[in-house]
C-alpha cells in the first residue's frame, strides 16, 4: 500500500488495555477518513510484524504517524520518530497511558481524544524532549515518560512475570507480593558527572510526570525544559512507605523530607540486581545511562 504525504498512519495495538485497543483502532481509522485524511491503518497479529509494517509505512512518507495503544506503543511511536520532523499522535487505549496523560490529551474518550488529535493536524506540532537509555557502551533507546529504577521496576517485573489476574488488578497483586520482602537498595548515582552513593526505596527519572496510570511520581517534570528530574525516595520502615505511597498519586510525596527530586540532563543509575522499565517498557538490567535530547520529539497534543 501507498502513503502520501498527505496521507496519514494509524498504528493500532489491538491487545491493549487487555483488548480495548481493536475497538479504539477501528473508531480512529474511521473518524480520520471521514475527516476526509487519507489512513493506511496497520495493526497486526505481534509487535514485532507491527514495528515491521510500521517502518515500512514511515519509509514511504507520512505526515504524521497516529498510536492507538498505551505507554508500550508511545515508546514505540518515539523510537521509530525521534529526531524526525514527522510529528506523533496518541488515541489512548491502554493501561497506564501515563503519556498522553502527561500530554493531557483525552483518556477515557476516544471522541475527545480524535478531536485533538484533528485540531493538533492543523497546527505546527508541540516539540518536547525525548530521553535516550541505554547500557554503558550499548545501544540506546528512547523513552518519553519514566523511567523506574527502584520499588516500581520491581513490582513492574513481578506483574509481567504473572499469568493472572487480567487488568489492572494484576499490578495490584504484585505490588503487596513485593512490599511483603520491601526493602531499600544501594545506587550509585552519576548526575551530570556528579557521583554519589546513596540507600534508596525509589529511584525514577522522568522526562514526564507520572507512571503506573497516574502515580505522579516527578509531578513538577517539564516536557520541554531539556532537564530530567530524578526522584530519590531514602530508607523507611514498610509503615512509612505505606504513608507515603498514597500520596504519589497527587504529587504530595514531595513535602516529605526523605524525598528529594534533583534535576539532570545526563544520570546513570547502579544498584545490584534491579531491572528498569520505562514507558512502561522492560528496558534491562542496571548499570544504565540516561541522558535528555531537548526538542527530539513533534507531537500532535494539546
Ligand atoms: N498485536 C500486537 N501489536 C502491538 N503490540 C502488541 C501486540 N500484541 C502484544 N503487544 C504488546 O503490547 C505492548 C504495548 O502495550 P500498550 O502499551 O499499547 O498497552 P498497555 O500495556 O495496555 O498500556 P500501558 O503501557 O499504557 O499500561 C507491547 O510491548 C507489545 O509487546
Amino acid at each position: 500500500m501507498t502513503t502520501t504525504p498527505r496521507g496519514i498512519v494509524v498504528a493500532i495495538n489491538p491487545s491493549a488495555a487487555f483488548g480495548r485497543g481493536s475497538a479504539v483502532g477501528a473508531q480512529v481509522v474511521s473518524a480520520l477518513r471521514t475527516a476526509g485524511l487519507e489512513v493506511t491503518a496497520l495493526s497486526e497479529p505481534s509487535f514485532d510484524a507491527l514495528v515491521a509494517a510500521t517502518r515500512h509505512a514511515l519509509d514511504l512518507g507520512t505526515s504524521a504517524l497516529v498510536m492507538v495503544g498505551g505507554d508500550g506503543m508511545v515508546n514505540l511511536g518515539a523510537n521509530l520518530l525521534a529526531g524526525s520532523s514527522i510529528p506523533l499522535g496518541i488515541v489512548p487505549s491502554g493501561t497506564g497511558n501515563d503519556t498522553a496523560r502527561g500530554l493531557g490529551i483525552p483518556l477515557d474518550d476516544t471522541d475527545a481524544a480524535i478531536a485533538v488529535l484533528l485540531d493538533a493536524l492543523t497546527r505546527p506540532p508541540r516539540v518536547i524532549d525525548a530521553a535516550r537509555v541505554g547500557a554503558p557502551g550499548g545501544p540506546q533507546r528512547w523513552f518519553v515518560g519514566v523511567l523506574a529504577a527502584g520499588f516500581d521496576a520491581v513490582v513492574n517485573e513481578r506483574a509481567n512475570l504473572m499469568r493472572w489476574p487480567r487488568g489492572r488488578s494484576r499490578y495490584t497483586l504484585a505490588l503487596l507480593r513485593e512490599l511483603a520482602v520491601l526493602r531499600p537498595r544501594r545506587y550509585r548515582l552519576v548526575l551530570d558527572g556528579v557521583e554519589s552513593q546513596t540507600d534508596a526505596m525509589l529511584v525514577s527519572v522522568g522526562n514526564n510526570t507520572s507512571l503506573g496510570g497516574g502515580m505522579l511520581v516527578t509531578p513538577n517534570a517539564l516536557l520541554d525544559d531539556g532537564l530530567l528530574d530524578v526522584l530519590v525516595v531514602q530508607p523507611l520502615s514498610r509503615l512509612a512507605f505505606l504513608r507515603i505511597f498514597p500520596r504519589v498519586f497527587k504529587g504530595t510525596h514531595l513535602t516529605d523530607p526523605r524525598v528529594a527530586v534533583h534535576r539532570a540532563r545526563t544520570v546513570s543509575i547502579d544498584s545490584e540486581g534491579l531491572v528498569a522499565y520505562a514507558d512502561g517498557e522492560r528496558i534491562g538490567p542496571l548499570p544504565l545511562e540516561v541522558e535528555v535530547v531537548p526538542g527530539a520529539l513533534r507531537v500532535l497534543a494539546p
